[in-house]
């Protein structure tokens, strides 16, 4: 009888095990963050201008509430409780993005601050003292302003700019960090920041830049990784990989019309900076590349808006990257017909020429572009692992927004994990190769062009308080859970609202 039991347990377990209903012990837990977003110290010792600090000091109305990130959630001089934070959560990992301007004040090598490097050097050492992983990202949106005077990603310099730059970073860190971002998001850099949507550095021109800038952010990218793969990896033996932001893009009818539409939002929208690196060809993506080929012809230009890499730059790209980090938030369906929006011409918008739609009955959060989508982790990703052949991944930014007002009870954000969590055991269970996942974000910080109106954290920031002080959410606890039983329990409610540190953190 007593075997029976046993065997019957045996089989329960190794049933569950294959069905990864836990979570592999080696599976990386964290949270994310950036630079602009929570350091403030926005002059501290001689750290140079950044363009967001140039945008909201020349142009405070665009942001919502009018804020900036001069003070942010002062992680300049919070950090040691930054990482305390880490520790109450239990995190394996935090995925963290460096200053430029910080480390480089006028962006270029032939300056290296020592307080910026000092910062970075003990924000690193405070987190491996308690076995917390760094996994760091060289670019999260915060140009120095010198370079973005000098052209910033439209320039043909740029990729060389990156590449100094990397080796600094690599010299002066790469001895205790061994997970490298070079890109957070090459998408809303080039779309939102050198195409039609504003966002720092604010150009007010349409287009010009896009598509330079995407070339360049690639040759950036690719130029960073083979340093580090020559010259870094043989006796730091770190891995190099970069984040692109993939929103699930489905069809909104099985007609062939929209399923080509939804690929050639694909393209447009990750694929133009994917493909060059993950796939087994290299360069732009081929429709999309045919589409702007032809519509630059129509619109009067002598050549492509979108300039083709050359046989040697795209053997050069091909393949460079250790991983593939995927920042996930949200889907849209994609019609061949309906739902368009007016874009100006020319334009990456124009370009792609498709209407988006997302169905009522996607739960909203704050932002409004984020829903919860069902199933959209495991769509994006095995969709992904299928077209670049099954690559390394890592889920390096997932997260839900919610007004200031909704305080402690963040349910929906509770709602949102779980289901994001359930959909990557599904993707485990389908054999994609995902090895971490980073909940954005640790704590509320700065939102871009929504200032503090929109709160993301796990921990609550009071931005008024001299010490910014920090405050978990239901959905920290709820977190903590999660990665200290490597499963997910539905129904497990905190009984608490004060946080420890476990043994062992
Ligand atoms: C909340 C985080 O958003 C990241 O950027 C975006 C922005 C917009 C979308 N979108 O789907 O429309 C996805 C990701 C950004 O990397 C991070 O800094 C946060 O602001």
């Amino acid at each position: 009888m007593k075997l029976l039991i046993f065997i019957s347990l045996l089989a329960v377990f190794c049933d569950a095990a294959l069905r990864h209903d836990r979570f592999p012990d080696d599976f990386l837990f964290g949270t994310a963050t950036a630079s602009y977003q929570i350091e403030g110290g926005w002059n501290a010792d001689d750290k140079g201008e950044n363009i967001w600090d140039r945008m909201t000091h020349t142009r405070p109305e665009v942001i919502k509430d009018r804020s900036n990130g001069d003070d942010a959630a002062d992680t300049y001089n919070n950090y040691k409780r930054d990482v305390e934070m880490m520790r109450e959560l239990g995190l394996d990992a935090y995925r963290f993005s460096l200053s430029w301007s910080r480390i480089l004040p006028n962006g270029l090598a032939n300056k290296v601050s020592e307080a910026g490097v000092a910062f970075y050097n003990n924000y690193i050492n405070e987190m491996l003292a308690y076995n917390i992983t760094p996994m760091v990202t060289l670019y999260h949106w915060d140009l120095p302003q010198k370079l973005q005077d000098l052209g910033g990603f439209a320039s043909p310099y740029f990729p060389e700019w990156f590449e100094n730059y990397a080796k600094v970073v690599f010299t002066q860190f790469g001895d205790r960090v061994k997970y490298w971002i070079t890109f957070n998001e090459p998408r809303e850099i080039c779309y939102q920041g050198y195409g039609y949507v504003e966002k720092a550095p604010i150009l007010n021109i349409t287009d010009v830049g896009t598509y330079y800038c995407a070339k360049n952010l690639v040759l950036g990218h690719a130029r960073a990784y083979h340093v580090y793969n020559d010259l870094f990896k043989p006796t730091q033996g770190g891995e190099c990989g970069i984040t692109i932001s993939v929103n699930w893009m489905g069809p909104l009818t099985d007609s062939e019309e929209d399923l080509y539409a939804a690929e050639i939002k694909r393209q447009a929208d990750w694929g133009i900076f994917a493909e060059p690196i993950f796939s087994e060809q290299g360069g732009f993506p081929k429709e999309f590349s045919e589409i702007v080929a032809k519509k630059s012809a129509e619109q009067g230009y002598p050549s492509s808006r979108l300039p083709a890499f050359t046989e040697e730059e795209r053997e050069y790209v091909r393949g460079a990257s250790d991983f593939f980090g995927v920042n996930h938030y949200t889907a849209n369906l994609i019609s061949a017909n309906e739902y368009k929006g007016n874009w100006p011409v020319p334009s990456m918008y124009a370009d792609v020429d498709v209407g988006t739609y997302v169905p009522p009955e996607w739960v909203p959060a704050a932002s409004s572009w984020l829903k919860l989508a069902p199933n959209s982790i495991f769509n994006a990703l095995t969709h992904l692992h299928n077209r670049y052949n099954g690559p390394v991944f890592y889920i390096t930014e997932n997260g839900w927004s919610q007004l200031l007002e909704e305080g402690y009870e963040d349910d929906s954000r509770i709602a949102y994990y779980r289901a994001a969590l359930n959909s990557v055991l599904d993707c485990l269970h389908a054999g994609v190769d995902l090895r971490g996942y980073m909940a954005w974000s640790l704590m509320d910080n700065f939102e871009w062009m929504q200032g503090y109106t929109e709160r993301f954290g796990l921990y609550e920031v009071d931005f008024t308080s001299p010490q910014k002080t920090r405050t978990p959410r239901k959905s920290a606890f709820v977190y903590k859970h999660i990665i200290s039983t490597r499963a997910i329990d539905p129904d497990y409610e905190p009984d608490t609202r004060t946080m420890w540190i476990d043994e062992g953190h």
